[in-house]
């Protein structure tokens, strides 16, 4: 493999479907480098599902081409999903397998042999070792879950892809998930993350792809997507209606109010246009700007730009 192939090439993908009436993808083009922890992150129906599925060879594109280590998801298809740890959203198994079958199956299936040490220490490592002999239908929801990350990772795939993988999970297993998949990264394996949860993505990975309708409207290191955006964010509540000059830059939740600020002296300026309009406010903090925040504000800058276009 040539060293500057990437893990992942997304090229010009478009998904269609219902003839052509639903545009889930449109043109989305960007790459992931061997050893990246890369986060995709989007509302619900932005594409991110579609982009999986195709990543995985369970939907075909419309247009474009998909690559895993320079192989074609399509022309390509067993070396493209050997290199791929695909960890579903959904769950389904055999329920009359014990775990240890589930995985040594899956070993077989990727044509692995002689797997028994790594089966074992998955099972350690994801908090399953006593759970090896029980049937898949005796387990709880969340071992499931971890039982799809071990089966995922049986083949040890240089490129392990997550869709949404603690949604609804426990904390106790995110963390054992997070500290697992963080060695794995370190010791040289491509993380792609699909997540809701934008302050895992913000803690775990070093650039992040926002997805909108079907096309990229962000892409940056995580440090880079943070410094964007307004730094400082002030967060108090009030039962008064704002002074209309802050309005733009506020987001109201109720009584809950959220205003940008870009440094100090325009936190200071708000500050002084609260008081000057006698706008009484309660338990004031001022804090750093989130992803959360840069989501926000990427989701809502790409409304108006296709306001506009409209
Ligand atoms: N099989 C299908 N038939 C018709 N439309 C579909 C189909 N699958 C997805 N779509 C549509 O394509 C768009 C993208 O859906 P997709 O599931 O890829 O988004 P997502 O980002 O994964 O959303 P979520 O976070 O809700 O899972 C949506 O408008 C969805 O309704």
């Amino acid at each position: 493999m040539h060293p500057t192939t990437p893990a992942i090439s997304f090229q010009n993908v478009s998904k269609t479907y219902r003839g052509g009436r639903v545009r889930a993808l449109d043109g989305v083009s960007f790459d992931i480098q061997p050893g990246e922890f890369f986060g995709l992150l989007g509302p619900n129906g932005a594409g991110k599902t579609s982009l999986i599925s195709i990543l995985a060879g369970l939907a075909r594109a419309s247009g474009g081409a998909v690559k895993v280590l320079g192989h074609d998801v399509v022309d390509d298809y067993a070396a493209a999903r050997k290199a791929l740890g695909i960890v579903p959203q959904e769950l389904v198994f055999d329920p009359f397998f014990s775990v240890r079958e589930t995985l040594r199956i899956q070993s077989g299936y990727f044509g692995v042999q002689n797997n028994e040490a790594w089966i074992d220490e998955l099972l350690e490592n994801l908090g399953l070792a006593d759970k090896a002999h029980a049937n898949m239908r005796q387990l709880s929801g969340g071992m499931k879950r971890r039982v799809l990350v071990a089966q995922a990772l049986v083949h040890r795939p240089p490129v392990i892809v997550l869709d949404e993988p603690t949604a609804g999970v426990d904390v106790e297993l995110r963390q054992t998930l997070w500290q697992f998949i963080a060695r794995l990264n370190r010791e040289g394996h491509t993380v792609l993350l699909t997540t809701h949860y934008l302050e895992e993505a913000e803690a775990l990975c070093q650039r992040i792809a926002m997805l909108k309708l079907g096309r990229i409207v962000a892409l940056d290191s995580t440090s880079a997507l943070l410094k964007g955006t307004a730094s400082t964010m002030l967060r108090f509540k009030t039962d008064s209606a704002l002074p209309i000059s802050l309005l733009e830059q506020s987001r109201v939740t109720g009584r809950i109010v959220q205003i940008k600020a870009h440094d100090a002296a325009e936190v200071e300026t708000i500050l002084g246009t609260l008081r000057a309009a006698a706008c009484p406010i309660e338990d004031l903090e001022i804090g750093r700007a989130d992803l959360e925040d840069v989501f926000i504000e990427m989701m809502q800058r790409e409304e108006e730009h296709q306001g506009a276009a409209a």
